[in-house]
């Protein structure tokens, strides 16, 4: 570190909690009460997210598999991008952990301070909602992840910079 360009802090993931996610979108995880019985009482459906927005401009939704490795931290982000016609979700297929690093929808993140960090619990998945911008996965746990996403002929991918690049950090990797 020099005098004339401190390297910011590091920014530390977060514990995941839908209140803290919620202005970037939706956290999924196993409700512990409520849902309804179905297939004569054999199962309990839970429905989380009535409307993924998918369908925007022509858009369709895409069933995809991350085959993810394992990141390591401190992981430095310089690019964050967004998809603004439609929401991207991720789930872990089995418990592993990823970090999600997040700016509101709107303008380009610039700075730090635009920016939030979450790690999940292993067994939690999010749901971006469009056009907040992220970086691209990073998972803790190296595997598979479903992704569920809008696809469409055009690709809806914008991609900014930040102007110093930001180490993110989890508390196992401070
Ligand atoms: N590139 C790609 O399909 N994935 C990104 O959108 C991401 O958020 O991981
Ligand atoms: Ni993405």
């Amino acid at each position: 570190m020099n005098a004339e360009s401190p390297l910011a802090a590091p920014l530390v993931a977060q514990p995941l909690t839908s209140t803290a996610f919620a202005p970037f979108g939706t956290v999924i995880e196993a409700p512990a009460e409520g849902g309804r019985l179905i297939n004569s009482g054999n199962a309990r459906r839970f429905d989380l997210l009535g409307d993924l927005q998918l369908d925007a401009d022509g858009g369709r939704p895409m069933l995809a598999l991350f085959r993810a490795q394992a990141r390591s931290f401190p992981h430095e982000v310089t690019e964050m991008e967004r998809h603004a016609l439609g929401s991207q979700t991720f789930v872990p297929l089995g418990e592993r952990r990823f970090v999600i690093v997040v700016a509101r929808a709107g303008d380009a993140p610039v700075s730090h301070r635009d920016l939030a960090a979450f790690v999940t619990d292993g067994h939690q998945g999010v749901v971006l909602a469009p056009g907040t911008w992220h970086h691209a996965l990073l998972a803790v746990d190296a595997g598979d992840f479903v992704v569920i996403e809008r696809a469409a002929a055009a690709v809806d991918c914008d991609v900014c910079w930040l102007q110093e690049p930001l180490r993110v950090v989890t508390a196992a990797s401070r």
